[in-house]
């Protein structure tokens, strides 16, 4: 046994010091609280307040990379200070998400709604912040903030993919996205539709493995795209329960051919 508790002895060594989940996902839901007050109910008193609040955000930023070993080359000060610089670009797209629901949903009533209880909403936001930081070049942090996201939403996006403005996912539980996915404007994305990888042999690690989608395309529940040279050409419409491997021209319509059975249950008297 002594050997086995030596390895682990030794492996709690060779850890790098990270702040806790609970922390940076907490930062980040804190700027959400702040951009998108339905979330709550409004607590800035004056608009010193609001930079207040962001001049915070962006110290706890910088130190939430200084505290992460695995950020140890990063510029840290500079990084918090590119990622604020950004973040009125990072809430007009947000804002665009949140019409694309409230246009694309005849369930949604108002933004609020929307804001505050659509999960699509929520993981596109993290997901918005995340892949900020990931293009920024922060290691790991991006990919605890959509994991997070993940694990209250049920929806997977990995922060390195490539996503346009005005993303519409409704419901969401299940919907996975792929980091070298390409995701145009206007797109809309129902629950249980993969974007996903056709081999996930690691030599493919800096491949593009996952689809493309155009502009205006939208993708129903259950669809399966797979493959970093598929793409679904503009205004294309998937239907549920798709499975696709190969590339569809703008304006396709492809449909899933049922193979439902009806059988006579007709009560034997
Ligand atoms: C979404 C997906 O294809 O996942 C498989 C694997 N994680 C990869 O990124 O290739």
């Amino acid at each position: 046994m002594h050997d086995f508790y030596q390895h682990i002895y030794e492996q709690q060594l060779a850890v790098l010091e990270m702040p806790s989940n609970k922390k940076i996902c907490g930062w980040a839901t804190k700027i959400l609280d702040v951009l998108f007050p339905e979330r709550n109910s409004g607590e800035m008193k004056s608009v010193d307040d609001v930079k207040l609040a962001f001049e915070q955000f962006e110290l706890e930023l910088e130190q939430l990379l200084s505290k992460s070993k695995a950020c140890g080359n990063c510029n840290h000060a500079q990084i918090a200070h590119q990622f604020f610089e950004r973040i009125p670009a990072l809430y007009e797209l947000m804002c665009w998400d949140a019409d694309a629901l409230m246009d694309g949903d005849p369930a949604a009533q108002n933004k609020r709604e929307v804001v505050r209880t659509y999960p699509g909403f929520f993981a596109i936001c993290i997901f918005r912040m995340a892949n900020e930081l990931h293009r920024l070049g922060v290691p790991l942090i991006p990919r605890i903030l959509t994991e997070h996201a993940h694990s209250k939403t049920g929806i997977d996006i990995h922060p390195g993919a490539t996503i346009g403005h005005h993303l519409h996912i409704d419901h969401g539980t299940g919907l996975v996205i792929g980091e070298t996915c390409t995701i145009g404007n206007y797109v809309k994305l129902y629950q249980g539709v993969t974007l996903g990888a056709l081999s996930v042999d690691k030599v493919f690690s800096n491949v593009k493995r996952h689809p493309t989608i155009e502009d205006h395309v939208i993708i129903y529940s259950g669809a399966t795209i797979l493959g970093g040279e598929t793409r679904i050409g503009h205004h294309s419409v998937i239907g549920g329960n798709v499975w696709l491997t190969s590339s569809v021209e703008p304006y396709t319509t492809v449909y899933h051919q049922a193979t439902a059975k009806f059988i006579d249950s007709k009560p034997i008297i």
